[in-house]
């Protein structure tokens, strides 16, 4: 919870005039743009570099997108026509980003991604300041249109005390950016860019509530709920239990490496969830060789002795594309050839990274367990067994469940795998066919849904009935009321980004296993997500 002034974030589009140079100057302006073109790549990677882990490679893949053959044969093609080069690089990518926006709602948040990357170039090519996160000594409250990753990445928690933006929805990259980084954030709030600067707000991100204006009773109040928030925090340590001592094992979310100091700062007790395609966007002709993956992999592995480690095996296309990977042209690219699909019609990239993986478990102590996304029924689980197993990789196989397919046969996929792990954010995508990356159906994404509950349910009931492990690794497992409800609907283990793990397992400690029970029923019986939210918290503060 934050309380503090509005500032906007600087989003001006920044428009160069348009002036024409003469002929003899074509060599001099094609050389800036290209200098200030370098110079923006280098400093996103720098910023990657400083900022680690999974944001890292959101701006790794942000510098590509800077340095992109085509945009740069435009910019050049636009100098030699008499642009000068801040012009050139303004109208290219101008005419890049109505190519993405018109290509549909999936690449919109891309074009976030763009203007920024255009943003920094015109800026540096006219010499004046980059735009982003205002200049203040005050900290303050942080409100855009959107993020880009550029930004969230190096936001300064001491003075950014939260953010609030109009687009992107829970699951988006800026939302799990800013849980990763443990300020408070609402996202896609219509209408809070009209908020004149230097409103006070309070930020509420454990339920998503602005208040404007907050009067000295609504302060007294909200500042109370945080201060007990954070008693409660410090006094919950150990591993995740709910009061009557039923074991839920809380993991970590992590990127790489790099993400694996605030994990066990954060008390994980493993990882429920390592995303690897971070490690493959370096290089967008190929991927990393079997060396690389195996030398990350086990500094990962190493920092878990005797704790389970669960890596996901390569997700790729859809809102993670990777250029090598990814098929051309698909009207669809959520409901196309993504994830594990991606991997079966690429034999050698599942077989390498399994045999990295194998190689990397080699004399640890660890409990490796190796999990596929995108898994639609059976057959897909068998596959990636057999793959598995062809690979040498002596670990548990797992399924993701993201495809409602996938839960309401869950017994039949358990049938060739060990465990399911319930990846909420696709599941959600793909229940209510609302695309994460949209704003405008966020409503829909909200993980409190019943029918998603539902979902929930038949994969725990399903694992049970086999006698194996049903986790949660999707957003839905930071939510502290939700992480209860998740547990009386029979889910095993809960991963998420490190800064949520004390608030869960404070919540889970005040509540006994028999009032989640009660919770998960009573938020299944109710008619949407904000009553589930509701029937919940009725429950289980005793009303
Ligand atoms: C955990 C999940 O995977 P990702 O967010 O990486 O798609 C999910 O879909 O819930
Ligand atoms: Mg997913």
């Amino acid at each position: 919870m934050a309380i503090g002034e509005v500032r906007h974030m600087g989003t001006a589009v920044l428009e160069p005039p348009a002036d024409q140079v003469p002929g003899q100057d074509t060599e001099r302006e094609t050389a800036r743009a290209k200098q200030a073109v370098d110079a923006v790549a280098a400093d996103l990677v720098a910023r990657g570099n400083l900022a680690g882990g999974e944001a890292q490679a959101v701006l790794e893949a942000q510098a590509l997108m800077a340095q992109d053959p085509e945009l740069a044969a435009d910019v050049a093609r636009r100098v030699a026509g008499g642009s000068t080069a801040e012009r050139a690089v303004y109208d290219a990518f101008g005419a890049y980003r109505e190519l993405l926006a018109a290509a549909g709602a999936y690449l919109a948040g891309r074009v976030a991604d763009l203007d920024d990357v255009r943003n920094r170039i015109v800026a540096r090519l006219l010499g004046v300041p980059m735009p982003g996160v205002p200049d203040s000594d005050e900290p303050f409250v942080l409100v855009a249109r959107d993020l880009a990753p550029a930004d969230t990445a190096l936001l300064d928690p001491a003075l950014v005390l939260g953010f609030i933006t109009e687009e992107g929805g829970p699951t988006s990259h800026s939302a799990i950016l800013a849980r990763a980084l443990g300020v408070p954030a609402v996202v896609a709030l219509p209408g809070v860019g009209e908020l004149a600067e230097g409103t006070v707000v309070a930020v509420d991100g454990s339920n998503g509530e602005v208040t404007v204006n907050p009067s000295g009773e609504q302060r007294a109040a909200l500042a109370r709920a945080a201060e007990e928030r954070r008693a409660a925090l410090a006094a919950s340590t150990g591993p995740g239990a709910t009061s009557d001592g039923h074991k839920v094992p809380l993991l970590a979310n992590i990127g790489g490496p790099a993400d694996v100091a605030g994990a066990l700062e954060a008390g994980a007790e493993g990882v429920g969830l390592f995303r690897t395609e971070f490690l493959f966007l370096d290089d967008s002709e190929r991927a990393p060789s079997l060396e690389t993956q195996t030398a990350t992999y086990r500094q990962v592995l190493e920092a878990f002795p005797e704790g389970r480690v669960v890596v996901r095996v390569l997700d790729a296309g859809a809102d993670k594309p990777l250029a090598f990977l990814s098929p051309g042209e698909e009207p669809n690219p959520a409901l196309g050839v993504r994830g594990l699909r991606t991997l079966l019609d690429h034999p050698e990239v599942l077989d390498t990274q399994l045999k990295a993986l194998a190689a990397a478990a080699e004399g640890l102590p660890v409990y490796l367990e190796v999990m596929a996304p995108m898994v639609a029924d059976r057959a897909d689980a068998k596959a990636f067994a057999d793959a598995c197993r062809a690979a040498g990789l002596r670990a548990k196989f797992g399924a993701m469940v993201e495809i409602p397919s996938a839960a309401l046969r869950a017994r039949s996929v358990l049938q060739e795998v060990e465990f399911l792990s319930l990846g909420t954010n696709d599941l959600a995508q793909y229940t209510f066919a609302a695309d994460r990356q949209v704003g405008a159906v966020s409503r829909l994404q909200d993980p409190w849904q019943p029918a998603l509950l539902d979902l929930v349910s038949l994969s725990a009931e399903a694992a049970k009935a086999e006698g194996k492990s049903c986790g949660v690794c999707g957003e839905a497992a930071a939510d502290p009321l939700l992480a209860c409800v998740l547990t009386g609907l029979g889910v095993t283990s809960l991963s998420m980004s490190a800064s949520a793990i004390p608030y869960v397992r404070a919540a889970l400690s005040r509540h006994t296993l028999a009032q989640c029970e009660r919770a998960a029923a009573a938020a299944r019986a109710a008619e949407s997500a904000e009553e589930a939210r509701a029937a919940a918290e009725a429950v289980l503060s005793g009303e």
